[in-house]
C-alpha cells in the first residue's frame, strides 16, 4: 500500500457473541455497538478525547438505523462531536470499516479512529408487505382527511403478510448454506474434515478463554462473559452425530455444528498513527499492512459464492511480495467449515491455481497449527458485521504476544465478495 505512514492497531473491544434468540434477543444494534464502544472508551481512556472518526456498520439494519454509527457515538462515552459514518460490505463490513479508518490515518487525514461492526439476527427487521407500504405512503401523501381515507380503502387482508428477511442471496434465492454446500460438493469436501475443523475451533477458543487471552478484548454484556456458542468439549465424534442441514442426499455434509450459528454481537477496534499512540502513552499491538478485496461470479459462473478470498489472497500476496507460507498466523473467517476447507484446497490445487489464478505453481498448503489458533466464527459465532473487528483485534494481540510476525486475514462475504488483509508487527 502506498502509505505515507504506518497504521497502528492499539486494541479492540467486543461484547461476547450470543446465539440468536438468546440473551441479547431484546438488544438492538445500537445497544450492542454502544456497549462494545463504551468498553473500548473505558479501556483506553477515550472519554471526552478527540478520536477522529467512528466508522461502523451492520448487515441487518432497521430503517431507524440509517445513521447507526453516529447514533452510537451520541449514546456513548465518546466526545459527542466525533464524526461517524456507516459502511456495508456484508460479512466483510467490520474489516471494511477498519480499512476505511486505516486509509485515512495512512494518508494523514486522521490521527486516530475507531472501526466497528454489529449485527443482530434476533432483531432482524421485518418489512411491511410492499402493497401495504404503497397504500400507507399514498395515504400519507394525500391532502385532507377525505383523501387519506379514500387511499386507505385500498387496504386488503393479504396486506398483513410481512416480508421476513431470509439469509439468502437475492440473485439465486439460495441460502448461504446451500451455496456453500454446492461448493463443498464440487471440491469433494468430506464431513469428517469439516467436523474436525469445527471441533478444533471450539477447543482453541475455549483454551484461549482459559488462559485469559480475551481478558482485555471483551467486556461482559447482559450477563454474558463468554461467547454463548462456545462448547470447549466439542469433538469430531460428537459433531458426527448431528443431522445435515444444507445440501441434499448422500452428499449433505453440513450441519449446525460445522456451520456458524445465527448470532448477535458487536466489536470495535482502535486505530491510530504511531505519533498519536505515543502521545497518549498507548502501546501498539500491531500494524495494518495491505488490503485487497475480491468478488466472484457465482450467478452465471461456477466460482462459488464464498470463494472470493481464494482469488483475492493471491493478489494480496503479489502486492506484499510474499508467498502463502510466509505468515505466522492465518485468520480465515469460518462462515462454514466447508468454505474454509474449499479455500485451502483451491490454493493447493495445481489446476485451480493455473486456470483460475494464472499461476505456474499452486499457492501451497497452510500449516493448520497456524490457522485460527484461538478459534474462529464456528465457535465464537458470527454476528455478520462484528466478525472483522473480532478477527483484527484477536490477530493484533496474537502478534503482540509473539513479539513479531505477520498474519493474513481472509473474510468471505455475501454477494460473492471477500476482503483480505495483512496485519504485522
Ligand atoms: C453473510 C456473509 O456475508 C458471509 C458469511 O459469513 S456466510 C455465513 C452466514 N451465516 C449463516 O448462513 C448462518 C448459518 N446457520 C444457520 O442458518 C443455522 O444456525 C443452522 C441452520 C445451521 C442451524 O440452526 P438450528 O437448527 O436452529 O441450530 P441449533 O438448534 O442451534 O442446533 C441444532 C442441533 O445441533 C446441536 N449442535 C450445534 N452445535 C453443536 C456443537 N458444536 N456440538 C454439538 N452439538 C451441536 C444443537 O445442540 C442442536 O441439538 P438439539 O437439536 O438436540 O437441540
Amino acid at each position: 500500500m502506498s502509505t505515507t505512514r504506518r497504521v497502528a492497531i492499539v486494541g479492540g473491544n467486543r461484547i461476547p457473541f450470543a446465539r440468536s434468540g438468546g440473551p441479547y434477543a431484546r438488544a438492538s444494534n445500537q445497544d450492542m455497538l454502544t456497549a462494545a464502544l463504551d468498553g473500548l472508551v473505558a479501556r483506553y481512556g477515550l472519554a471526552g478525547r478527540d478520536v477522529g472518526e467512528f466508522v461502523a456498520g451492520a448487515v441487518l439494519k432497521h430503517s431507524r438505523d440509517f445513521n447507526l454509527a453516529r447514533e452510537v457515538v451520541l449514546g456513548s462515552g465518546l466526545d459527542s462531536r466525533t464524526p461517524a459514518h456507516d459502511v456495508q460490505m456484508a460479512c466483510a463490513t467490520g474489516l471494511e470499516s477498519v480499512v476505511s479508518v486505516a486509509n485515512k490515518i495512512a494518508l494523514g487525514q486522521l490521527e486516530s479512529g475507531i472501526a466497528g461492526g454489529v449485527d443482530s439476527a434476533s432483531d432482524a427487521p421485518i418489512e411491511l408487505n410492499d402493497d401495504l407500504r404503497r397504500v400507507l405512503l399514498r395515504a400519507n401523501h394525500a391532502k385532507g382527511v377525505g383523501a387519506k381515507l379514500r387511499a386507505l380503502t385500498g387496504l386488503r387482508p393479504g396486506h398483513v403478510v410481512p416480508g421476513i428477511p431470509r439469509n439468502a442471496e437475492p440473485r439465486t434465492g439460495l441460502s448461504m448454506g446451500e451455496h456453500a454446500a454446492r461448493t463443498a460438493a464440487a471440491w469433494g469436501i468430506e464431513r469428517a474434515e469439516q467436523d474436525e475443523l469445527a471441533a478444533r475451533s471450539h477447543q482453541r477458543l475455549g483454551a484461549a478463554y482459559e488462559r485469559g487471552f480475551f481478558d482485555d478484548l471483551i467486556t461482559p454484556f447482559q450477563g454474558l462473559t463468554r461467547d454463548q456458542n462456545l462448547r470447549p468439549d466439542s469433538s469430531p465424534d460428537k459433531l458426527a452425530k448431528l443431522k445435515p442441514v444444507f445440501g441434499r442426499g448422500e452428499g449433505a455434509t453440513m450441519t449446525a455444528g460445522n456451520s456458524t450459528p445465527l448470532s448477535d454481537g458487536a466489536a470495535t477496534v482502535l486505530l491510530a498513527s504511531e505519533e498519536w499512540a505515543r502521545r497518549h502513552r498507548l502501546p501498539v499491538l500491531a500494524y495494518l499492512g495491505d488490503f485487497v478485496p475480491g468478488a466472484v461470479d457465482y450467478v452465471s459462473g461456477d466460482e462459488g459464492l464464498l470463494m472470493a478470498p481464494a482469488y483475492a489472497v493471491p493478489r494480496l500476496l503479489d502486492r506484499v511480495g510474499s508467498s502463502l507460507d510466509e505468515f505466522d498466523f492465518y485468520e480465515i473467517h469460518e462462515a462454514f467449515a466447508s468454505q474454509v476447507l474449499c479455500t485451502l484446497k483451491a490454493w493447493e490445487d495445481p489446476e485451480f491455481c493455473a486456470e483460475r489464478l494464472g499461476r505456474d505453481e499452486p499457492l501451497g498448503r497452510i500449516d493448520t497449527d497456524r490457522l485460527n489458533v484461538n478459534g474462529s466464527s464456528l465457535a465464537a459465532g458470527h454476528p455478520f458485521a462484528a466478525t472483522g473487528g473480532r478477527i483484527v483485534a484477536t490477530l493484533a494481540k496474537l502478534l503482540a504476544e509473539r513479539g513479531s510476525g505477520r498474519g493474513l486475514v481472509s473474510i468471505c462475504a455475501a454477494g460473492g465478495q471477500g476482503l483480505t488483509a495483512v496485519v504485522e508487527r
